[in-house]
């Protein structure tokens, strides 16, 4: 089906009675540009309820671009994202905060708050003129699951950076919302942490919950993740089960020859050796 006629194939649905959707974001030949620098060209892609989707590719290749599109933080140029069927560009901000959460990889505030109440500030949505105590327990809970309970009462900026982006990510789950876009949740973290933080992302995707990731540890990729979308300058060279991980899609979107095996039924992808500029022609 092309994009028009899936476009008008949604238009007459949403004129019928609306059913749940098993498909939670519809990304739609999404374009983005930063000023003349495209970044994004024709992303299209879908995941489901109860998926985790990792978002892989080499660096630049627009996977946090895409990611804050998914948010609506950035506006495409052209194409649509859908949420549970809806079009985020026709939601109002606290109605997309309800649906989706974002971590960033890395946030600086000129007045840091303290670990409770930087997570408690994902509740907003949530919250009337001043926080409930179950809001408050929602917190503590998920500074507990993160393991942050030393930390309660500090101010952010006095952590290191892996205990910062645990805070964010806390952030985003007291949020409640049913899609979690994290922009490489693991990447300051120790492999312990990665390990605990993917579990936990891998804990709250449940049928009613649904996680986009970014992370470029391709092995931690097709262990977490349901459903990988490979960028390779702003395109997608490749989607779908952690198959798609073959030494010859890695050769072309990389320009590093792998080797590919499994183990105990897990993909596992061992670099041999990037290859010269020259010899690595993307396509
Ligand atoms: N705010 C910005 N203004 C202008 N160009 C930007 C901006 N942010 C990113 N870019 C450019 O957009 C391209 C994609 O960047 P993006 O951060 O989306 O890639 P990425 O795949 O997430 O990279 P990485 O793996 O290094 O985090 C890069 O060429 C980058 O220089």
């Amino acid at each position: 089906m092309t994009t028009s006629e899936r476009t008008a194939d949604r238009d007459d649905r949403t004129s019928a009675p609306r059913e749940t959707p098993t498909v939670r974001l519809e990304v739609l030949d999404v374009t983005f540009a930063y000023e003349s620098e495209p970044v994004l060209d024709g992303v299209t892609l879908e995941v489901g309820r109860g998926e985790v989707l990792g978002i892989v590719g080499p660096n630049g290749s627009g996977k946090s671009t895409l990611l804050r599109c998914l948010d609506r933080l950035l506006e495409p140029d052209s194409g649509a994202v859908f949420v549970d069927g809806d079009a985020l560009d026709e939601l109002r901000r606290t109605e997309i905060a309800r649906r989706v959460g974002y971590v960033p990889q890395e946030e600086r505030s000129a007045f840091p708050a303290t670990v409770f109440d930087t997570i408690l500030l994902g509740r907003k949505p949530h919250v009337g003129w001043r926080p409930t105590e179950e809001d408050r327990d929602v917190v503590a809970e998920v500074i507990d699951r993160l393991g942050l309970e030393a930390y309660t009462l500090r101010p952010i900026d006095e952590l290191s950076g892996g205990q910062r982006q645990k805070v964010l990510i806390g952030r985003a789950l007291v949020q409640e919302a049913p899609l979690l876009l994290f922009d490489e949740p693991t990447s300051s973290l120790d492999v312990r942490h990665q390990l605990e933080v993917l579990e936990l992302i891998r804990e709250q995707t449940t049928a009613d919950r649904t996680a986009v990731i970014t992370i470029h540890d391709l092995n931690l990729a097709a262990r977490y993740c349901d459903r990988l979308a490979m960028l390779h300058e702003g395109r997608i060279a490749a989607a779908g089960d952690p198959d798609i991980l073959t030494p010859e899609t890695i050769r072309n979107v990389y320009g590093v020859d792998v080797t590919v095996t499994t183990h105990n039924g897990r993909k596992i992808v061992v670099p041999e050796r990037a290859l010269p500029t020259d010899d690595h022609r993307p396509h």
